[in-house]
Protein backbone atom coordinates (compact mmCIF):
# COMPACT_ATOMS: atom_id res chain seq x y z
CA UNK A 1 0.00 0.00 0.00
CA UNK A 2 0.85 3.97 -0.51
CA UNK A 3 1.41 6.53 1.93
CA UNK A 4 -1.63 7.65 1.41
CA UNK A 5 -3.67 4.38 1.67
CA UNK A 6 -5.44 3.07 4.72
CA UNK A 7 -6.93 -0.27 5.44
CA UNK A 8 -10.61 -0.53 5.97
CA UNK A 9 -10.23 -4.36 6.53
CA UNK A 10 -8.13 -7.09 6.44
CA UNK A 11 -9.03 -11.12 6.37
CA UNK A 12 -7.09 -14.50 5.66
CA UNK A 13 -8.72 -15.67 2.37
CA UNK A 14 -7.59 -18.21 -0.16
CA UNK A 15 -7.72 -16.01 -3.40
CA UNK A 16 -8.94 -17.74 -6.24
CA UNK A 17 -10.04 -16.56 -10.02
CA UNK A 18 -12.74 -18.01 -12.15
CA UNK A 19 -11.48 -19.89 -15.57
CA UNK A 20 -14.35 -19.57 -18.20
CA UNK A 21 -13.23 -21.99 -20.43
CA UNK A 22 -11.98 -24.41 -17.76
CA UNK A 23 -15.24 -23.41 -15.99
CA UNK A 24 -13.36 -23.73 -12.58
CA UNK A 25 -11.80 -22.05 -9.69
CA UNK A 26 -7.85 -21.45 -9.96
CA UNK A 27 -5.86 -19.87 -7.58
CA UNK A 28 -4.64 -16.44 -8.15
CA UNK A 29 -1.03 -16.34 -8.29
CA UNK A 30 1.47 -19.25 -8.51
CA UNK A 31 -0.33 -21.37 -6.24
CA UNK A 32 -2.84 -22.09 -3.53
CA UNK A 33 -2.87 -20.92 -0.66
CA UNK A 34 -3.80 -18.37 2.06
CA UNK A 35 -3.43 -14.72 2.22
CA UNK A 36 -3.55 -11.44 3.92
CA UNK A 37 -6.37 -9.45 1.93
CA UNK A 38 -6.90 -6.00 2.27
CA UNK A 39 -9.46 -2.76 0.99
CA UNK A 40 -7.64 -0.31 1.20
CA UNK A 41 -8.86 3.40 0.83
CA UNK A 42 -7.09 5.56 -1.08
CA UNK A 43 -7.24 9.15 1.62
CA UNK A 44 -5.95 11.62 -1.39
CA UNK A 45 -8.31 9.95 -4.39
CA UNK A 46 -10.76 8.52 -2.15
CA UNK A 47 -10.82 5.31 -4.07
CA UNK A 48 -10.96 2.06 -3.19
CA UNK A 49 -8.89 -0.82 -3.78
CA UNK A 50 -8.69 -5.12 -2.72
CA UNK A 51 -4.92 -6.21 -2.38
CA UNK A 52 -4.23 -9.22 -1.57
CA UNK A 53 -0.70 -11.21 -0.61
CA UNK A 54 0.64 -14.70 0.10
CA UNK A 55 1.12 -15.10 3.42
CA UNK A 56 4.19 -17.20 2.67
CA UNK A 57 6.12 -15.65 0.56
CA UNK A 58 3.89 -11.88 -0.32
CA UNK A 59 3.15 -12.52 -3.63
CA UNK A 60 0.29 -9.74 -4.72
CA UNK A 61 -2.36 -12.21 -5.91
CA UNK A 62 -4.92 -9.95 -6.24
CA UNK A 63 -4.68 -6.05 -6.84
CA UNK A 64 -8.37 -4.79 -8.08
CA UNK A 65 -10.09 -1.52 -7.63
CA UNK A 66 -13.32 -1.29 -6.05
CA UNK A 67 -16.19 0.17 -8.37
CA UNK A 68 -18.97 1.58 -7.43
CA UNK A 69 -20.76 -0.40 -9.67
CA UNK A 70 -18.90 -3.57 -8.10
CA UNK A 71 -21.87 -6.16 -7.58
CA UNK A 72 -20.09 -8.40 -4.33
CA UNK A 73 -21.79 -12.02 -3.92
CA UNK A 74 -22.13 -13.90 -0.65
CA UNK A 75 -22.41 -17.39 -2.34
CA UNK A 76 -21.85 -19.02 1.38
CA UNK A 77 -21.29 -17.50 4.46
CA UNK A 78 -17.36 -18.26 3.83
CA UNK A 79 -16.76 -17.71 -0.04
CA UNK A 80 -17.68 -14.49 -1.46
CA UNK A 81 -16.86 -13.52 -5.52
CA UNK A 82 -17.31 -10.92 -7.73
CA UNK A 83 -16.06 -9.68 -11.25
CA UNK A 84 -13.46 -6.85 -11.52
CA UNK A 85 -13.67 -4.00 -14.75
CA UNK A 86 -12.07 -6.50 -17.20
CA UNK A 87 -14.97 -8.98 -15.98
CA UNK A 88 -12.35 -11.55 -14.49
CA UNK A 89 -14.29 -12.90 -11.64
CA UNK A 90 -12.36 -12.93 -8.03
CA UNK A 91 -13.35 -15.39 -5.15
CA UNK A 92 -12.05 -15.03 -1.59
CA UNK A 93 -12.28 -18.55 0.21
CA UNK A 94 -12.05 -16.94 4.10
CA UNK A 95 -10.49 -19.12 6.47
CA UNK A 96 -13.26 -17.68 9.07
CA UNK A 97 -16.97 -16.45 9.06
CA UNK A 98 -15.96 -13.94 11.10
CA UNK A 99 -13.25 -12.12 8.50
CA UNK A 100 -16.32 -12.80 5.76
CA UNK A 101 -18.50 -10.86 7.43
CA UNK A 102 -15.93 -8.44 8.31
CA UNK A 103 -14.87 -8.08 4.99
CA UNK A 104 -17.92 -8.48 3.38
CA UNK A 105 -19.15 -5.28 5.69
CA UNK A 106 -15.98 -2.92 4.65
CA UNK A 107 -16.73 -3.70 0.54
CA UNK A 108 -20.45 -2.82 1.45
CA UNK A 109 -19.79 0.50 3.07
CA UNK A 110 -17.17 1.10 0.33
CA UNK A 111 -19.52 0.49 -2.35
CA UNK A 112 -21.99 2.50 -0.81
CA UNK A 113 -19.84 5.83 0.17
CA UNK A 114 -18.25 5.73 -3.57
C1 LIG B 1 -24.87 -14.24 -12.64
C2 LIG B 1 -23.46 -14.41 -12.21
O1 LIG B 1 -22.53 -13.75 -12.66
N1 LIG B 1 -23.25 -15.33 -11.27
C3 LIG B 1 -21.91 -15.61 -10.78
C4 LIG B 1 -21.81 -15.25 -9.30
C5 LIG B 1 -22.13 -13.80 -9.08
C6 LIG B 1 -23.41 -13.42 -8.75
C7 LIG B 1 -23.73 -12.08 -8.53
C8 LIG B 1 -22.74 -11.10 -8.64
C9 LIG B 1 -21.44 -11.46 -8.97
C10 LIG B 1 -21.14 -12.80 -9.19
CL1 LIG B 1 -19.52 -13.23 -9.61
C11 LIG B 1 -21.61 -17.08 -10.93
O2 LIG B 1 -22.48 -17.90 -10.80
N2 LIG B 1 -20.34 -17.45 -11.16
C12 LIG B 1 -19.21 -16.53 -11.37
C13 LIG B 1 -18.14 -17.41 -11.99
C14 LIG B 1 -18.39 -18.77 -11.38
C15 LIG B 1 -19.92 -18.83 -11.23
C16 LIG B 1 -20.50 -19.52 -12.38
C17 LIG B 1 -20.73 -20.87 -12.38
C18 LIG B 1 -20.33 -21.66 -11.22
C19 LIG B 1 -21.26 -22.81 -10.87
C20 LIG B 1 -20.92 -23.08 -9.45
C21 LIG B 1 -20.72 -21.69 -8.87
C22 LIG B 1 -19.53 -21.70 -7.95
O3 LIG B 1 -18.43 -21.43 -8.37
N3 LIG B 1 -19.78 -22.06 -6.67
C23 LIG B 1 -18.71 -22.14 -5.70
C24 LIG B 1 -17.73 -23.21 -6.04
O4 LIG B 1 -18.03 -24.10 -6.85
N4 LIG B 1 -16.53 -23.19 -5.48
C25 LIG B 1 -16.08 -22.22 -4.52
C26 LIG B 1 -16.94 -22.22 -3.33
C27 LIG B 1 -18.23 -22.33 -3.27
C28 LIG B 1 -19.28 -22.33 -4.31
C29 LIG B 1 -20.28 -21.20 -4.03
C30 LIG B 1 -14.66 -22.67 -4.13
C31 LIG B 1 -14.21 -23.50 -5.28
C32 LIG B 1 -15.48 -24.15 -5.78
C33 LIG B 1 -15.72 -25.47 -5.02
O5 LIG B 1 -16.64 -25.48 -4.17
O6 LIG B 1 -14.95 -26.38 -5.27
N5 LIG B 1 -20.43 -20.85 -10.01
C34 LIG B 1 -20.23 -19.52 -9.96
O7 LIG B 1 -20.24 -18.91 -8.88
Amino acid sequence: ASRNEQSIASARASVMVYDDVLRKWIPSGSSSGLSKVHIYQHMANFTFRVVGRKLQDHEVVINCSVLKTLKYNQATPTFHQWRDSKQSVYGLNFSSKEDADNFAAAMQHAIQVL
